[in-house]
């Protein structure tokens, strides 16, 4: 049986014992699978926001709160149906979460997750101390939703309701992963500058991470708001938050199921505990927080990944099941558009006198070279002669000090690296940066982000597979002409540094640009790995695509280029086809002398 049949048969399974499950549960056990459902639904929120996109949040009940004052206050004291008051709840909540996000989601490091703990504090601070929210004791006489005229007041009624909601969510989370976004939202941990070079925002994904995440938590305020039918401070402190913290922790943040097992481990444990600890000693309380202390020690130590991390690593699955297998393709699925190509020998590029300081270092001084279609073009220099500077402003990864430079008739001095790969640009990396938990599929499909569409509602709600089957068919394709077909489900960090190589450059090609630039593709390879690449490059030329490529191999360059530009302590020392370069006596001194 394939893992998707096995895994639906088991959602499935799942579903019907948890539809069955009020009818042998009494109301205490029915009131605990409500708070689980509630928990895990916050939780679910910090699978997203920390397990996928790398932000800790130790603020996560101020959302529930503002959620729950919201319908607290319009439908006890203005006597509105719920559902009005789930509207604005969620309204309050996403907007809440837009501009905090907005004002906290740029600082790096540490910084952020502090801000968390600030919002996090000063939420329920507010909430305490407004008159009319009930200040310190909270509110009360919270209204039943009612459906079609039916009220949801029991606890048997609000765990359909709870579970209901639930099961959408994991679904629109599950969906959402498993799609363009999700596979850029899932590349957020190994930094911005790769997310870059594929034309995403790495800080627009965050922001709608920490949306989604609030409004999750949004969602769940409401119901716990309509379930327990009272509401006060206390319950969205910061130690609430580090209890939703600690449920994904326990259950492991880096899948989805963690969210709903932490949430079930932390409130059974913390019931049980309740009822233990009082008749061992007299301090109880205290006991609990430092039982639940001793329980995040021992995950840290001797299961990070949490307990479903755990289950599935001893399972052997660990690694694939971070990693969606993609959809099949039939073979008439229709392509994804093409850009318009430049001709054959048309100036694609052109460097102006560009300059670029380091304080009083001048790495790159008046530097001025033109790039036509169709030429594989060699960047060469020893070593700190300004090539990865000249690489970096090129592409937009780094400002010129002055100059400019044009790419396809745009000047792009000032664009960002986001906007020049959406011209055509497309680039590798000195240091191999690929997902090595994602599939090598999804490595490649992630190439294609700046010429693909579907957004967040729409991959949640399963709106993109037409889009979807088209980036997978593309993929295949890619990854079959860098010599990787058939490999498609393994993963990207099992492969060699060479393979690797060409993964990179399946990608790049995913967003059918118009220049590729490389930078030091040979670097750490094999020489028979090094044949491959060269024989993958001059395939690539006679495909029409233009190839800049900065490298320290002479070996590897000279028998590749049309042409090749030769740089020297920051200045460009001559330009020409490579037997030209090597007889040149100046390069001979500057580069090949020393390198003979
Ligand atoms: N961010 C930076 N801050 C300060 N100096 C820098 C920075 N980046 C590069 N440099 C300096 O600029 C000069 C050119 O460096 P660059 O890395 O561009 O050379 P390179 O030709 O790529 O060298 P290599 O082949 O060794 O990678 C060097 O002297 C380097 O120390």
């Amino acid at each position: 049986m394939s893992s998707t049949r096995y895994i639906r048969l088991a959602s499935i399974a799942a579903a019907a014992v948890l539809a069955l499950l009020p009818l042998v549960l009494g109301n205490f056990g029915l009131g605990l699978m409500n708070d689980i459902g509630i928990g895990a639904m916050i939780a679910l929120g910090l699978v997203m926001l920390t397990g996928v996109g790398g932000v800790t949040s130790f603020g996560q009940a101020a959302f529930v709160g503002i959620a729950a004052y919201s319908t607290a206050w319009l439908t006890s004291a203005h006597a509105v149906s719920p559902w009005l008051g789930l509207a604005f709840a969620l309204l309050m909540t996403g907007g809440a979460a837009l501009i905090i996000g907005m004002l906290t989601l740029r600082l790096g490091n540490h910084y952020l997750p502090i801000s968390t703990i600030a919002w996090g504090l000063s939420v329920p601070l507010v909430l305490s101390n407004m008159d009319g929210l009930g200040r310190h004791t909270g509110m009360g006489n919270i209204k039943a939703v009612e459906l079609a005229g039916v009220s949801l007041a029991s606890s048997g009624a609000m765990y359909y309701l709870i579970w209901g909601a639930l099961g959408l969510v994991y679904l629109f989370s599950s969906n959402l992963l498993q799609s363009r976004q999700g596979r850029a939202m899932r590349s957020l941990r190994g930094g911005s500058s790769l997310l870059a070079s594929v034309g995403a925002d790495s800080y627009h994904l965050r922001l709608k991470l920490f949306v989604y995440a609030a409004l999750l938590a949004g969602l769940a305020g409401w119901l716990y708001a309509h379930n327990n039918r009272f509401v006060s401070p206390s319950s969205f402190d910061v130690r609430a938050s580090i209890d939703y913290l600690l449920m994904g922790v326990v259950g492991g943040l880096l899948q989805l199921p963690g969210a709903l097992v932490g949430s079930a481990i932390v409130i059974l444990m913390r019931n049980t505990l309740q009822d233990i600890l009082p008749h061992l000693s007299s301090r109880g309380a205290q006991m609990e927080v430092i039982v639940f202390s001793l329980l995040f020690l021992l995950l840290l130590h001797r299961a990070r990944a949490g307990l479903c991390g755990y289950v599935l690593k001893l399972a052997g699955h660990y690694r694939r099941a971070l990693s969606p297998a993609g959809l099949e393709t039939d073979a008439d699925v229709r392509p994804l558009e093409r850009r318009r190509q430049p001709a054959a020998g048309k100036t694609i590029l052109t460097a102006n006198q560009v300059v670029k300081r380091f304080g009083g270092l001048v790495a790159v001084n008046e530097v001025g070279f033109e790039i036509h279609a169709g030429d594989i073009v060699g960047l060469i220099g020893p070593n700190g002669a300004g090539k990865s500077t000249m690489f970096n402003l090129l592409t937009g990864a780094a400002r010129l000090t002055s100059g400019s430079v044009s790419f396809m008739d745009r000047d792009v001095t000032k664009m960002s690296q986001r906007d020049i790969a959406q011209l055509g640009m497309a680039r590798t990396f000195q240091h191999v940066k690929l997902r090595p938990q994602m599939s090598l599929l999804d490595n490649v499909a992630l190439g294609a982000h700046g010429r693909t569409s579907r957004g967040l509602v729409a991959a949640g709600l399963c709106l993109d597979r037409e889009e979807e089957r088209r980036i997978f068919h593309e993929a295949r394709v890619q990854l079959a002409r860098v010599g990787l077909a058939g490999r498609e489900h393994e993963l990207a960090g099992s492969l060699p540094l060479g393979t690797q190589r060409m993964l990179e450059i399946a990608r790049s090609l995913m967003s059918d640009p118009v220049m590729l630039v490389l930078d030091e593709p040979a670097a750490g390879l094999r020489h028979a790995e090094k044949q491959v690449l060269a024989e993958l490059l001059k395939q690539l030329r006679s495909d029409g695509v233009t190839i800049m490529i900065v490298e320290h191999d002479m070996d590897f360059v000279m028998n590749l280029v049309d042409r090749l530009v030769v740089m020297n302590f920051g200045s460009k020392l001559m330009e020409g086809n490579p037997a030209a370069v090597r007889r040149d006596s100046k390069v001979q001194a500057a580069y090949l002398g020393a390198a003979a």
